[in-house]
């Protein structure tokens, strides 16, 4: 057998369990998992001490490609978050252009087939302006629509700004509707209380005063009433405040939600107390919220409430970042480290493993029908990552992969490292080297 990976006595962590044992790869997939003997033609790897598990399906990134390449790019960021252990990712529609058309969606799959390192996928952008396209469109093969990072009139969201629009989109979408839920009426009245008082030079933790817990509730309760009313398949993205999470239920299993929910890392990792010292480095929209809304969300994940963790990897320049607060970019590069701060969880104690595996691997894949990733199983493509979970590992400006160059991590130290990660079947990332011969794949949707 050609291309055989052998993975000796790792301990694999997959669906709710761990144990020790072999992991055979050959042409791109796991062939077999048991007790399995070395073979002249396998390179075999010791696994010895370490975890093995599926690699991460992030469900919301930024890569910025085509046309704001300035900031990342689809080979760029694909490597750091192969780095991260990352091995799929769905990338948002605003790019430049926005992605919009059937068309530019097709372009944006032929620039990753040629860039991409990890395997991929694509929402399809809905604003006010293509609703009546989408809505004819027959999207249920597509991994979802979303409105994420969109401007459908010169400021605003989609969801805050056309309820009428939003209904109509509700009402007859086929797909996954992916919605950035923060009201955009009680944002805009905030800033312009605030610039009374400060002029431009608002200072970065009155953010999510401005950005506020009660702008997200509005929107996300009123996406939710809609849902429920039209029967739509909603995902609420990037949840921010505890209160939010009581919306969302978890008496059913994921399979049978009509609607869903994430939390990005960046939300479970940061406060507000962290503003004094990160000041716009962590300005994100929504934006970082309490103490409280902190560890609401890290109950709301644990109990079943949230569905999956993404990075909202969204990468600008140091120089885009560090202006007046009215003029900061928001959103930050996460997609190299996000692995590594869940694992930090685990270390403290705040989160198993298997439930780390659940949210970032097997969750995704089964929200977003995800053809054979997410779990370590016979059959299945072989994405995986071997993490080792007794070494350290410090952000620092030499190791950050990000095409932008910095992080709002740098100088922390996890008390955990990424050693190895495979995507369909390939050593790329090898404790600090890539092979990129191999490009990643398109993700292919189970059929219904
Ligand atoms: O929704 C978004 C978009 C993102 C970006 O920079 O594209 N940045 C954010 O902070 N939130």
């Amino acid at each position: 057998m050609n291309n055989s990976i052998l993975i000796k006595n790792s301990t694999i962590v997959n669906e709710e369990k761990s144990f020790v044992a072999d992991v055979l790869l050959s042409d791109g997939f796991i062939h077999k998992i048991g007790n399995i003997d070395i073979k002249p033609d396998y390179k075999a790897i010791d696994g010895t001490g370490k975890h093995l598990l599926p690699g991460i399906i992030d469900g919301q990134v930024h890569f910025r490609d085509p046309g704001l390449t300035h900031k990342g790019d689809i080979y760029t960021e694909s490597k750091a978050a192969i780095a991260g252990g990352v091995t799929s990712f769905i990338d948002m529609p605003n790019t430049v252009p926005n992605i919009l058309t059937v068309e530019s969606l097709r372009d944006k799959y032929n620039i990753a087939a040629k860039k991409s390192l990890a395997n991929y996928s694509f929402f399809l952008g809905v604003n006010g302006d293509n609703i009546d396209e989408v809505i004819k469109m027959d999207t249920s093969k597509f991994i979802g629509v979303s409105d994420d990072g969109l401007y459908f009139t010169k400021k605003g969201n989609l969801l805050a700004d056309s309820p009428e629009k939003m209904e109509k989109l509700f009402a007859n979408c086929n797909s996954i509707i992916a919605i950035h839920s923060e009201k955009e009426e009680i944002i805009e009245a905030n800033e312009e209380a605030f610039r009374k008082k400060y002029g431009e030079a608002i200072p970065a933790n009155l953010h999510p005063i401005i950005r506020s817990a009660e702008g997200c509730y509005e929107a996300t309760k009123r996406a939710i009433d809609l849902a429920r009313k039209h029967n739509a398949r909603l995902h609420i993205l990037h949840l921010t405040t505890e209160a939010e999470t009581h919306l969302f239920r978890n008496d059913i299993p994921l399979k049978e939600k009509k609607i869903t929910t994430e939390v990005s890392v960046h939300h479970l990792w940061f406060s507000d107390k962290d503003y004094d010292q990160l000041g716009m480095l962590i300005k994100w929209n929504p934006a970082i919220k309490t103490e409280k809304d902190k560890y609401g969300l890290l109950k709301a994940l644990l109990d079943d409430r949230i569905d999956i963790i993404t990075t909202d990897h969204a990468p600008h320049t140091l120089q885009e970042k560090q202006q007046p607060y009215f003029k900061s970019m928001s959103g930050a590069p996460m997609v190299q480290h996000t692995l590594n701060c869940m694992l930090e969880f685990y270390k403290q104690g705040l989160i198993s493993l298997e439930k780390v595996v659940e949210k970032m691997c097997h969750n995704p894949a089964t929200l977003y029908s995800i053809a054979r990733r997410g779990f370590i199983r016979e059959g299945y493509f072989a994405d995986l990552t071997l993490v080792d979970l007794n070494s350290t590992w410090t952000v620092t400006k030499d190791n950050i992969l990000y095409k932008c160059g910095w992080s709002p991590l740098e100088g922390t130290t996890f008390q955990t490292a990424i050693k190895q990660t495979f995507v369909n079947g390939n050593l790329v990332y090898d404790n600090g080297t890539f092979n990129e011969t191999a490009k990643g794949m398109e993700i292919t949707i189970k059929p219904n």
